[in-house]
């Protein structure tokens, strides 16, 4: 009934996307209330791009920051940044980096209880205005519930600086939304599970459009930087309206996560999502070919030779990857792909 049904759900508040609005990130602490002492949590690269820049701006504008850098997304990271954002009795924190440092900030935030503020300095993922984050547990990195950031710095001069193949795992990510959203509608036919038809519609829209402008995504254009930010936030907002991954994630994604386990040498999220998704589309009798064209325009990795993985590591990744979030049903099924049939999947669809 509808009056017992109720569902809370946070959503970034004010968000700035343009060129060099880090000059703006004060006026838009201010415009949060936020006031004081704040991290800026960063990467080593990512500071002398913009970590630096975001916190002489605070600077400027009477806050203190502090800069810690970030190396991993783990849960010492997070303990490092909850102790010193203690310590100092931080008012904010501010992520400025790739996935990994705006899921670190965006856990401890959280964990502190402080507002968070997220600023990413590539286009790589959906992370960015998400309610999940990605830490490291032992030999998963599935993402867990957190809190969607209280504002977005999303500056297109920086973005359309980072290297172009961030920019291609982020539209990746979004494109395997597509199998995403099938995977989500296979669990609630199939075992009932709860399911949004609006993040759901949202979550597949935003895949349609970036699909849909693809021609616009030009390497250094800061006009493509804007269309592929916008189309990760809005993933991001979906997750945040479904309260869990479920529109964005699905076995494309329980392929990437069981590569970070097993491959020497992962590639980006992003990517490997890409790849995921044209063999889960080939599963669920879609248009895989066109699924991967479409990849193949924006210049997102196809295969394996692209992704720098060796074909024995697709196929052992493939059949494991149902062992993922087991409670997560797919395509995969409840006991996932024999050897035979991951091997005659990676052929079918040309990734091996
Ligand atoms: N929380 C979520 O909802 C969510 C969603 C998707 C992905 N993720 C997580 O995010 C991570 C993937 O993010 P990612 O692909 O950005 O990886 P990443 O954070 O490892 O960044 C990739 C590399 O790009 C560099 N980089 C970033 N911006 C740069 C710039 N402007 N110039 C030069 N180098 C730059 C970083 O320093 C890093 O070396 C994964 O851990 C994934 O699980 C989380
Ligand atoms: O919950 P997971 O599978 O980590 O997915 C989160 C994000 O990568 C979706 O794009
Ligand atoms: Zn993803």
């Amino acid at each position: 009934m509808l009056s017992e049904k109720s569902k809370s759900m946070k959503l970034p508040r004010n968000v700035l996307i343009g060129h060099k609005v880090i000059e703006r990130s004060g006026e838009l602490c201010q415009g949060l209330g936020l006031k004081g002492r704040v991290i800026v949590a960063t990467g080593p690269k990512t500071r002398k791009v913009a970590g630096q820049w975001t916190a002489d701006t605070l600077e400027e504008n009477g806050y203190e920051p502090s800069i810690i850098e970030i190396q991993k997304a783990s849960h010492s990271e997070v303990d490092e940044v909850v102790k010193i954002g203690k310590n100092l009795e931080v008012d904010f924190i501010i992520g400025v980096g790739g996935g990994k440092v705006i899921d670190v900030a965006k856990v401890a935030s959280s964990k502190i209880g402080t507002p968070f503020i997220s600023v990413p300095t590539a286009a790589s993922h959906d992370g960015i205005a998400s309610g999940r984050a990605s830490i490291i547990d032992g030999e998963d990195k599935v993402s867990v519930e957190s809190t969607p950031p209280n504002g977005i710095i999303a500056d297109t001069y920086i973005l359309a600086e980072a290297p172009w193949k961030l920019t291609c795992a982020g539209c990746a990510d979004i494109i395997s939304n597509y199998t995403a959203i099938k995977d989500w509608e296979l669990a609630r036919k199939l075992r009932n599970d709860e399911y949004s038809s609006y993040a759901a519609a949202l979550s597949k829209m935003t895949a349609e459009e970036l699909a849909a402008n693809r021609d616009s995504i030009k390497k250094g254009l800061e006009e493509s930087a804007w269309i592929v930010v916008k189309s990760l936030i809005s993933s991001g907002v979906a997750m945040s309206i479904a309260g869990s991954s479920r529109p964005a994630s699905g076995a494309e994604h329980k392929f990437s996560h069981m590569l970070d386990r097993i491959a020497p040498n992962p590639a980006l999220h992003g990517e490997q999502c890409g790849v995921g998704s044209i063999m889960m589309m080939y599963l669920h009798g879609g248009d895989w070919k066109d699924l991967k064209y479409i990849l193949k325009e924006i210049g997102a990795p196809v295969n394996a030779k692209e992704l720098n993985i060796k074909p024995e590591t697709i196929i052992k990744a493939l059949t494991k990857a149902h062992k993922i979030r087991p409670e997560r049903y797919t395509i995969l099924g409840n006991e996932g792909l024999t050897e035979e049939a991951a091997k005659k999947l990676a052929e079918e669809t040309e990734v091996i």
